[in-house]
C-alpha cells in the first residue's frame, strides 16, 4: 500500500474516534481501510492516530492560526487529515515534505475529503514551516478546557501539568504474576518491581514466555494495589462487584480466595472467563447489576472497582480526554455512590471493603468515600506506607492511595480507599 493509504487509514481512525466517539481500539477493529494494511503499515497508521490523539489539544490550538476558517467549521474528514498531518510534522520523525504530500494525496483517495485537498495542503505547508506548539503552549493546553480547569483546581497547576505531560508517554507493559514474580521476571527478561509487578521493556504480549501457560497477565502496577489491600486469604469469600475483564479477580483467585465475580456486561465477563481459563484460576462468575443483586449471605471482604471516567488511563487511551464530556464526569458520581451503598449492604459486620476508580477526578474518588463515611456505617481503615512498597509517595494524609503519574513514575492514576464496617 502507498504512504497515502496509511495516512487515509490514520485519518479514518481519527474521524471514527473524534467525530463518532468510538475508542481507538474499537475504531481499529472496525475500519476496513485500516485492516487492509499490512503489519508495519498498520502500525504506522496507528502510531499517527495515537500521536494525534495524545497531542490533540496542542495540534488544534497550533493549527488554528494557519486556517482560513476554524477547524470546527471544516468537514470532519478534512479535519481528521489536518490533525493526522500535523501530528506527523510536529510530533513524529516524518520528513515534513512526505507528511504533507502523502496526507494531501490521502484527501484525494477519500471522497468526502476530496474537495478539501487544497485546504489540507495549504494548512500543512504552514504547519511544516512553523515550530511545534509544544514550545509555546502550556501542558494543560493538551486537554479540553473543562478537564484542565477541573484537574487544575483539584490539584494545583503544577501537578495538573505533570498529569497532562504523563499522557504523552507511551505506556510501558506491566505483568502480574500468578505465583512467583522472580521466576516470571527471569523467564520474560523483565524487572521485578518493589510492588510485585514485572516491568517489560520489549516484546509482544502473546510471544512472551508463560503467556499460553497462564503464568501471568497484563495489569498496570497501580491497578494491582486495590486487591492487595484486601489481603486475600486462602478459602476466604470475596465479592468482586464490578469485576470484568478481571485483572483484580485473577489476583484474588491466585491468592486462593473464593471469589464471586459480578459484572453487568456479558461480553466483558466472557473476557474474564477466558482469563480464568488461561491462568487455570477459578471464580464464580455472575452477570448482574451490582446495584440490584443481593448476596445470599454477607461477604467478609468486597472489592468495588467502580465504573468511572477512566481519566487516569490517558497514556493508554489518550482519546479519553476528547470522547468523554464534562457531562459524563458529572454523571458517574451518582452511580458510584449507589454501588458503594449496595456494596456496604452486602458487607458483613467487621468486614473490609476496598473502593477504587481509575481516575484522578476527586468527585469520583475521595468525595464519594467521604460522603459514605459521613452518612453510613463505614469507617476508613487507613493504608500504611509499608503496604504499598514502591508507591509510598501515593499515600494521602487520610490514609487513602492516589497514584498520580509524574515524570519517572509511569503508571495509571488510581484512587483507592480501604473501609471497614464495624462489628
Ligand atoms: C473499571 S471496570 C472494572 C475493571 C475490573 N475490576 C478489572 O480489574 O479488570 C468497571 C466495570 O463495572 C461494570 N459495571 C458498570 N456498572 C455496573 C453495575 N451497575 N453493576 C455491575 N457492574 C457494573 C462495567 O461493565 C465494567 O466492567
Amino acid at each position: 500500500m502507498s504512504g497515502a493509504h496509511i495516512r487515509l487509514a490514520a485519518g479514518r481512525l481519527l474521524n471514527l474516534v473524534l467525530d463518532k466517539r468510538r475508542t481507538l481500539d474499537d475504531a481499529m477493529a472496525a475500519d476496513d481501510a485500516f485492516n487492509a494494511l499490512d503489519g508495519s503499515d498498520r502500525a504506522f497508521a496507528r502510531a499517527i492516530a495515537s500521536s494525534a490523539l495524545r497531542h490533540l489539544g496542542w495540534i488544534d490550538r497550533g493549527v488554528s492560526p494557519f486556517l482560513s476558517r476554524p477547524l470546527s467549521a471544516t468537514g470532519a474528514e478534512v479535519r481528521a487529515l489536518i490533525r493526522a498531518g500535523a501530528a506527523q510534522i510536529w510530533f513524529m520523525d516524518v520528513p515534513p515534505h512526505a507528511a504533507v504530500s502523502e496526507t494531501v494525496e490521502a484527501a484525494r483517495l477519500w471522497s468526502p475529503a476530496r474537495s478539501g485537498g487544497g485546504f489540507v495542503n495549504a494548512a500543512l505547508r504552514r504547519v511544516s514551516e512553523s515550530e511545534s506548539p509544544a514550545r509555546s503552549l502550556s501542558p494543560l493546553a493538551l486537554w479540553p478546557d473543562w478537564l484542565a480547569s477541573r484537574l487544575g483546581s483539584a490539584y494545583g497547576r503544577q501537578t495538573a501539568e505533570a498529569l497532562a505531560l504523563a499522557q504523552l508517554e507511551e505506556p510501558g507493559l506491566h505483568l502480574s504474576p500468578k505465583a512467583d514474580g522472580a521466576r516470571v521476571a527471569a523467564a520474560t527478561g523483565g524487572t521485578l518491581r518493589p510492588d510485585g509487578a514485572i516491568d517489560i521493556t520489549s516484546g509482544t504480549v502473546e510471544t512472551l514466555p508463560g503467556y499460553a501457560a497462564g503464568e501471568w497477565w497484563v495489569q498496570d502496577a497501580a491497578a494491582r494495589i486495590p486487591a492487595r489491600l484486601l489481603s486475600p486469604q486462602p478459602g476466604e469469600r470475596i465479592l468482586d462487584l464490578c469485576a470484568a475483564p478481571g485483572g483484580k479477580t485473577l489476583q484474588l483467585a491466585a491468592a486462593g480466595a473464593e471469589v464471586t465475580a459480578l459484572d453487568r456486561s456479558r461480553p466483558r465477563l466472557e473476557r474474564l472467563k477466558e482469563n480464568l481459563a488461561r491462568t487455570g484460576l477459578h471464580a464464580e462468575v455472575i452477570v448482574g447489576d451490582g446495584e440490584a443483586w443481593k448476596a445470599p449471605t454477607p461477604f467478609p471482604k468486597i472489592l468495588l472497582d467502580a465504573p468511572c471516567s477512566a481519566l487516569g488511563t490517558l497514556r493508554r487511551h489518550p482519546e479519553g480526554a476528547w470522547i468523554k464530556t464534562e457531562a459524563d464526569v458529572t454523571r458517574f458520581p451518582a452511580v458510584q455512590a449507589r454501588l458503594l451503598a449496595a456494596a456496604t449492604d452486602m458487607l458483613a459486620p467487621g468486614g473490609t471493603l476496598v473502593y477504587c476508580v481509575c481516575t484522578p477526578v476527586p468527585a469520583e474518588g475521595v468525595e464519594i468515600v467521604e460522603a459514605a463515611i459521613a452518612t453510613g456505617p463505614l469507617k476508613r481503615a487507613p493504608v500504611l506506607a509499608s503496604e504499598i512498597p514502591g508507591f509510598e509517595p501515593s499515600l494521602t494524609p487520610a490514609g487513602d492511595v492516589l497514584t498520580l503519574p509524574a515524570a519517572g513514575r509511569q503508571h495509571d492514576a488510581f484512587y483507592i480507599a480501604r473501609l471497614t464496617r464495624p462489628a
